[in-house]
């Protein structure tokens, strides 16, 4: 355990990059997959679960827990690790982005973002300091930047002034957070799809100097094209010594692009969320278990895959659980999903370590079967 917070690059291939992450609550392998425990739980999982499937690190959400149960009310409890049971990293998104997708009547202006509790219609207001002052009652390992990620599609005139707020807030983030040894605060890179304006905002971050960098205001509809357009320059834009966070991403081919262009680190809630409606992913493609076919079938869902739903449960059993709407159905998906990211993680990992990332990106995409498997 390192009593401070820093990022060590073991290998390099192509841009993608094989690294620790070293914190005081212990080591984060990057890249790496975060599952996203949004009110204070992996939805489905007990942190025990979400450890065994190869988890270093999760991701909560500052707008969730600022509602309900308030980060006070975590604070006078212990923090985040202590109540929820997960004494491993953390890190808290800054509520930004959520305000704009959950929130109602919300307010933007210099100063930060009121609005409305999607809970129970109580008033709140964000800035970029009282963002960092519940980041620090949570007890987050890793806290982001507040910022402001414009609705798309967007204009580049409202991308660029959307992008300058979020560069003075970042400062402001910067200047509140102090000096926290151990902590880590990571700035966003937002600007768009427009590469001028992605600079502007790096050449910024870069100046006020984080210890980590995300990439933001991605993954909201601009299609995958798009995206990997936007990361195959801006990545080179941020400091290489500094980890790079792709926020909100992704489905297993997002991840795999991803990290071929230098990305860190990411989080969705893909393979839990997905768990829940019946998804399962494999390395052969999706399976939706609620499809009539898999009612007599006696085979797991992946032959090679080790979970617990997989060593087993057979499909038949999981279309019947999930058709049936029993819990026990969520519980195996979710495990399955986030032991399929994980493992997709751990594959790539020794791929770069080992200088085979093109041989393995080839594999990857020659396994995937069109359409539902
Ligand atoms: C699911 N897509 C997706 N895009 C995101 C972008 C951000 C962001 O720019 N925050 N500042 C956060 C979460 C996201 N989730
Ligand atoms: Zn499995």
């Amino acid at each position: 355990m390192s009593q401070k917070f820093s990022y060590a690059v073991h290998a390099t291939d192509g841009s993608a990059r094989l690294g620790t992450i070293s914190t005081p609550r212990g080591d984060i392998r990057t890249p790496a997959f975060m599952p996203v425990g949004t009110a204070a739980t992996v939805k489905a999982m007990r942190p025990e679960s979400v450890r065994e499937t190869g988890a270093d690190i999760l991701l909560g959400n500052t707008y969730h827990l600022m509602l309900r149960p308030t980060a006070e009310r975590i604070d006078r409890l212990g923090g985040l690790h202590r109540f929820m049971n997960w004494d491993r990293p953390i890190l808290t998104d800054s509520g930004g982005f959520q305000v704009m997708s959950l929130a109602d009547l919300r307010k933007l202006t210099e100063e930060g973002v009121t609005f409305r509790s999607h809970v129970d219609g109580s008033r709140h207001h964000l800035t970029p300091e009282r963002s960092m002052e519940i980041q620090k009652l949570l007890g987050s390992d890793i806290v982001m930047c507040f910022d402001e990620c414009p609705a798309l599609p967007a204009d580049e005139m409202r991308v660029a002034e959307s992008m300058r707020l979020s560069m003075r807030w970042a400062q402001r983030s910067r200047d509140a957070f102090g000096d926290r040894p151990g902590h880590a605060l990571f700035g966003i890179q937002q600007g768009g799809v427009t590469q001028h304006l992605r600079a502007e905002s790096a050449e910024k971050l870069r100046e006020i100097g984080f210890d980590g960098y995300a990439v933001g205001g991605l993954a909201v509809g601009e299609g995958q094209e798009a995206m990997f357009g936007v990361l195959d320059y801006a990545c080179d834009m941020l400091p290489e010594d500094r980890p790079r966070y792709l926020m909100g991403v992704g489905k297993p081919d997002d991840i795999v692009g991803a990290v071929k262009r230098g990305i860190d680190m990411m989080d969705c809630v893909l393979p839990s969320r997905s768990g829940r409606t019946g998804q399962a992913f494999t390395r052969r493609g999706v399976v939706n278990i609620k499809n009539a076919r898999h009612q007599d079938d006696p085979r797991p869902l992946d032959e090679d895959c080790t979970c617990p739903a997989c060593r087993s449960y057979s499909r038949a059993y999981l279309h019947h659980v999930f058709r049936s709407q029993e819990i026990i159905s969520s519980m195996l998906l979710t495990w399955h999903n986030l032991h399929y990211y994980q493992e997709l993680m751990g594959d790539m990992r020794a791929a770069i370590g080992q200088g085979r990332f093109a041989a393995f990106e080839a594999q990857f995409h020659a396994d995937r079967a069109d359409g539902d498997i």
